[in-house]
């Protein structure tokens, strides 16, 4: 069954088409990731998802739900989280702290239960920290937990980044270059813990990568693009063997 449905999407900047008329759909469960050489439109599709942008035309179906005009904290509410290109966290929190920020969509109570810290206060307190202690573990954050993001190393930020996402108990999380800035060592082990998400939690994931290692190991699915336009799907095997993929790469760093 397909969880997201991305139909003819465009987005235009100054004139230019970032998106052209892109279509795609990520099945539940799957690893779905999409490559492309540098401005391809790929970060602009995760935009465009996650309601930062306002799309041209197009529309973009969520669990059955139309999400195309829905504002951006909508999306979190409806089971869509994710990660960024350039890491997004609090950088003088603790992560836990960043990880209990990352709860804030699931939320329920009112400001003034919040006030007055009533019992259903006390009760979603303890859940949210429950939720978010098995983040830690199943991430193996432990001992991090209770240190300040700007004092990690490089590599940790990522996975914290991806526990920050975890927290809003996503169905789809979007992972922009999980990657980016890793060693070969900590791309192997970011590769684990997709493999980890998408069997254990169950999770659909849909990736933007450049390093082929990591889309090879773990895609169930590809979607190249160029120019913001529809290269060719498939395999990760099939899609690198496509003649049009390689010349779209030509000149570039290689596939
Ligand atoms: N907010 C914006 N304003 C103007 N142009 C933009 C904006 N966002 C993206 N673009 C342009 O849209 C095109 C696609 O950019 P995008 O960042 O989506 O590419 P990408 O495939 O993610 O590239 P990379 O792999 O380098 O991250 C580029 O030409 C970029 O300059």
């Amino acid at each position: 069954m397909s969880l997201l449905q991305v139909e003819s999407l465009s987005i235009a900047f100054g004139g230019v088409k970032a998106v052209d008329n892109i279509s795609f759909e990520v099945q539940e469960g799957e690893v779905f990731t999409i490559v492309g050489p540098n401005g391809a439109g790929k970060s602009t599709i995760f935009n465009l998802i996650s309601r930062l942008y306002e799309p041209l035309s197009g529309r973009i179906t969520f669990d059955g739900t139309d999400i195309t005009r829905l504002p951006a904290h909508d999306i979190a509410k409806l089971g869509i989280a994710r990660t960024f290109q350039n890491i997004e966290l609090f950088d003088h929190s603790s992560v836990l702290q960043n990880l209990l920020i990352g709860r804030h969509s699931q939320r329920n109570t009112t400001w003034i239960q919040d006030l007055l810290f009533s019992p259903k206060v006390r009760r979603s307190e303890r859940e949210h920290r429950l939720q978010v202690e098995k983040i830690i573990d199943f991430l193996e954050l432990a001992p991090y937990r209770d240190l300040l993001i700007a004092g990690l190393p490089y590599g940790i930020r990522k996975v914290v980044e991806i526990a920050r996402a975890l927290a809003a108990n996503p169905k789809l999380i979007l992972l922009d270059e999980p990657a980016s800035g890793l060693s070969v060592e900590e791309t192997s082990e970011m590769a684990w813990w997709i493999e980890d998400m998408q069997k254990d939690l169950g999770l659909t994931i849909l990736m933007v990568e450049h390093d082929m290692s990591l889309v090879n190991r773990v895609s169930d699915r590809v979607l190249a693009v160029a120019e913001g336009k529809f290269l060719a799907q498939g395999s990760a095997a099939e899609v690198q063997a496509n003649p049009q993929v390689i010349e779209a790469y030509l000149g570039q760093e290689s596939i």
